[in-house]
């Protein structure tokens, strides 16, 4: 596979593909802000983001139905033109891995050249994933930074690092601001949060409505 510089400077350059999985728990303008800085600098033709189904490395702590987090992640891309939203990993059954992912859209996306995107801590935790050694031949990696996360090559000169705008906001940080019914207006697109409060995502049981169980009114 030839290096990204290479296929810049080929006038013929394959389509380039950038890949942002990421659980999505919700999606946030962390999670946007990084698909489209790497997105220019790199020169992508689009970004797909991939929400994760199972992921086997979140097991610990309770994770939104897969569902609810592949629409919140359509809404918040559904204004850029280059940014879709694929179900391979929601779809497969079983635990989430990158290996698969990337084999499925190489599959899918034969004609693409293939950017993963991580932020810093994901990167952190690279060598921990499934098949890693053969990961490295199917995709570029691309590692960005992160407010309070170490961003390293983890001893690779094929990964590519890149600074972007420093956005201290995290999933973890907007579900407990719900929960505590603190705002989460822009730090999650707008139809997100109306998303978030329409299902009740994020809301300690005792403070969501109780279900229904008598006939509704007409
Ligand atoms: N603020 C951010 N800046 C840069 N990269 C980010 C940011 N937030 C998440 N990422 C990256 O996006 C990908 C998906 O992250 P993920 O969906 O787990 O979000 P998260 O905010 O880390 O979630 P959680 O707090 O639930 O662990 C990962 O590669 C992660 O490093
Ligand atoms: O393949 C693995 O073993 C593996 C282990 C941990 C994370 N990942 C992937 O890394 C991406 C970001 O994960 P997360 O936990 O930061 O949302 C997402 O696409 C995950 O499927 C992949």
């Amino acid at each position: 596979m030839p290096t990204a510089e290479e296929s810049v400077d080929n006038g013929h350059r394959p389509y380039r593909l950038g890949v942002m999985g990421g659980t999505f728990d919700p999606i946030h303008h962390g999670h946007l802000v990084a698909a489209s800085e790497v997105a220019s600098v790199f020169d992508l033709d689009e970004v797909v983001f991939v929400p994760t189904g199972e992921p086997w490395h979140k097991s610990s702590q309770e994770v939104t139905p897969a569902e609810h987090r592949y629409l919140m992640t359509v809404i918040a891309t559904a204004s850029n033109p280059r940014f879709k939203v694929s179900r391979v990993d929601i779809d497969r059954p079983g635990p989430t891995y990158t290996i698969d992912t990337l084999r499925d859209l190489r599959q899918a996306r034969p004609d693409a050249e293939l950017f993963f995107i991580t932020g810093a801590d994901a990167m952190a935790q690279i060598l921990s994933w499934k098949d890693v050694q053969e990961l490295w031949s199917l995709a570029h990696f691309v590692g960005v930074t992160r407010p309070g996360h170490e961003l390293q090559n983890m001893g690779r000169d094929d990964v590519k690092l890149l600074e972007i705008p420093a956005m201290a906001i995290s999933s973890t940080d907007c579900r407990q601001r719900v929960a505590a019914s603190e705002p989460v207006w822009y730090l999650v697109p707008d139809g997100v949060v109306q998303y978030i409060a329409k299902h009740k995502l994020y809301t300690p049981a005792q403070q969501q409505a109780p279900a229904a169980t008598t006939e509704p009114v007409a």
